[in-house]
């Protein structure tokens, strides 16, 4: 890239940002540097000229009548080189932080969650309430916006934004701000703060503690989920106009195949605010006072954004309205979801996104449904996704040699994630009741009652240096104790409904 030249610049960081987005960091990192070396040999220059004219770029101020025409162009383009090389130093943070996040490395992506530029996040609708700092959302280390945490950005930048924004605290510290900083304390006063009390202490969670490589199988899914949630989420910057983020997700499928998993996977990785919704808790027999939970709730993710909402079995708040059996409060929570939906900010900065599951998508509102606009299919596991599953959920205890995952993945066709996780348990359980069996057999062969039987039991559970090993046969027979909890017909409805409705 030796030959680039200045004019290349804005053609640079483009390219540096589609081939970020392709997932090619190592060539978005590359552009970048290069763009990076181009805007500082600038800035050394202008620096040069403007300290030969004894201006620099503070104060532009056109008015100034001490100053020649040079000068103050001197002046202007210093101010406007520290300005570009301010945006590229953001680009470079934001690739360097979204691989370092996505290959693991960096549990706070401190970077990733900077602003754009000059802009300030905790600027919100109701008017500029503070964000809560290490409370919720990624990057409030007080390290600053700019690569505070590293995340895999060159720090080697004597000059890197001495003057900038970014060197500015994004979340402002408790004892130096006055603002609220968390959504209660700014509505006090409100005739609904016991409301807000309790949506905020029972529904927002800070980190779900979920990672991606604890779910097995659902490459696919985890793809497009990265896609529609994780990434405008880490990099609000690129996801505007066209790329706006979706306002909302659905996820579906057999029960136990691992969406809320995927859901608080999500959460976890962004690192934001995560509120997790039973549909039952927004029913109140109380009237009105469904739709208020549902307006406060949209109101605090945005006040906390960028967050997400997941609602939990969503069909039970969101059926098809107008039928018979529809329930006059269930009709106006339903209205005002679809509101609150409506109103989802468009800003990058305020992202929240609705991600909603749900077992029954038939069941869905037409208008809610729409307003899913990814709707993703989370199937039983294949082969592959069942082996995985049977290691993951196996993992902590010991195994037999004799254990042969490829084989149970068979065995095991047409369980759910769930059915498998309680084919484990029940299988680990095998060997422990062996040796209760034993024990209670030669304690009553000896005459023995309960009592000396608890006595033997303690005594060889005292002296265990290890746990019983499981083997493939415990498997094999707690497969046959436990079936799949999914018929065939149910599955090839969800196959019908995606094939109709679908939406990746
Ligand atoms: N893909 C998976 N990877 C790892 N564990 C899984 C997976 N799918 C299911 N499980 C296991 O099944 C349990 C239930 O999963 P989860 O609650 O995510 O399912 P769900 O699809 O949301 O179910 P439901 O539709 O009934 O709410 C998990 O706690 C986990 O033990």
């Amino acid at each position: 890239m030796a030959d680039a030249v200045v004019e290349d610049l804005p053609e640079l960081v483009q390219r540096a940002r589609e081939s970020a987005l392709l997932g090619d960091y190592s060539r978005g990192e590359q552009l970048l540097d290069d763009a990076h070396r181009m805007a500082k040999a600038q800035v050394a220059s202008c620096k040069k000229i403007a300290a030969q004219r004894r201006v620099d770029s503070d104060g532009l101020d056109d008015g100034d009548d001490d100053l020649s025409a040079k000068d103050r162009e001197a002046r202007r383009a210093l101010a406007s080189w520290e300005n570009v090389l301010s945006a590229v130093a953001q680009e470079r943070s934001v690739v360097a932080g979204l691989r370092a996040t996505l290959e693991g490395k960096c549990a706070k992506a401190t970077p990733l969650i900077t602003p754009g530029f000059g802009q300030d996040r905790r600027k919100h609708a109701r008017g500029g309430r503070g964000i809560p700092k290490d409370e919720c959302s990624p990057g409030r280390g007080g390290s600053g916006g700019n690569g505070g945490g590293n995340g895999g950005v060159h720090d080697d930048d004597d000059d890197q934004n001495s003057n900038s924004p970014h060197d500015t605290p994004i979340w402002p510290s408790k004892s130096t701000s006055n603002e609220p900083t968390t959504y209660a304390e700014a509505m006090e006063g409100s005739p609904d703060l016991e409301l807000i009390k309790q949506i905020e202490s029972t529904m927002l969670t800070r980190n779900p503690n979920v990672r991606f490589d604890e779910i097995a199988g659902l490459q696919g899914a985890q793809r497009v989920l990265q896609e529609a949630v994780l990434y405008p989420q880490i990099m609000p910057q690129y996801y505007k106009g066209i790329r706006r983020p979706w306002k909302g997700v659905l996820l579906f499928g057999p029960p136990g195949t691992g969406k809320t998993m995927l859901a608080k996977a999500i959460a976890s990785e962004c690192e934001t605010c995560f509120f997790n919704v039973a549909s039952s808790s927004l029913t109140s027999k109380w009237r009105g006072e469904s739709e208020k939970m549902v307006s406060i709730l949209f109101d605090m993710a945005r006040f906390y954004a960028p967050s997400t909402i997941f609602i939990d079995e969503v069909d039970s708040i969101a059926s098809a309205r107008g039928s018979s059996t529809e329930h006059e409060a269930s009709r106006r929570v339903k209205s005002e979801l679809l509101t609150q939906m409506d109103g989802v900010s468009d800003e990058a900065e305020k992202t929240v996104i609705v991600l909603a599951a749900t077992n029954l998508p038939w069941d869905l509102d037409d208008a809610i449904r729409r307003r899913l606009e990814k709707r993703i299919y989370i199937p039983l596991p294949d082969a592959a996704g069942r082996r995985d599953l049977f290691k993951l959920a196996t993992r902590s205890v010991e195994l037999e040699d004799n254990v042969d995952f490829d084989e149970l993945a068979r065995l095991s066709e047409g369980y759910s994630g769930a059915d498998i996780s309680n084919v484990c348990t029940e299988a680990s359980m095998m060997p422990v009741r062996r040796i209760v069996e034993r024990a209670t057999r030669d304690v009553r062969a000896a005459g023995g009652g309960l009592r000396q039987e608890i006595k033997k039991l303690k005594e060889i559970g005292e002296s265990a240096t290890s746990s019983p090993p499981v083997a493939q046969a415990d498997f094999e027979v707690a497969l046959s104790n436990v079936q799949s909890s999914v018929g065939d017909r149910d599955l090839s409805k969800y196959q019908t409904w995606m094939d109709t409705y679908g939406a990746l």
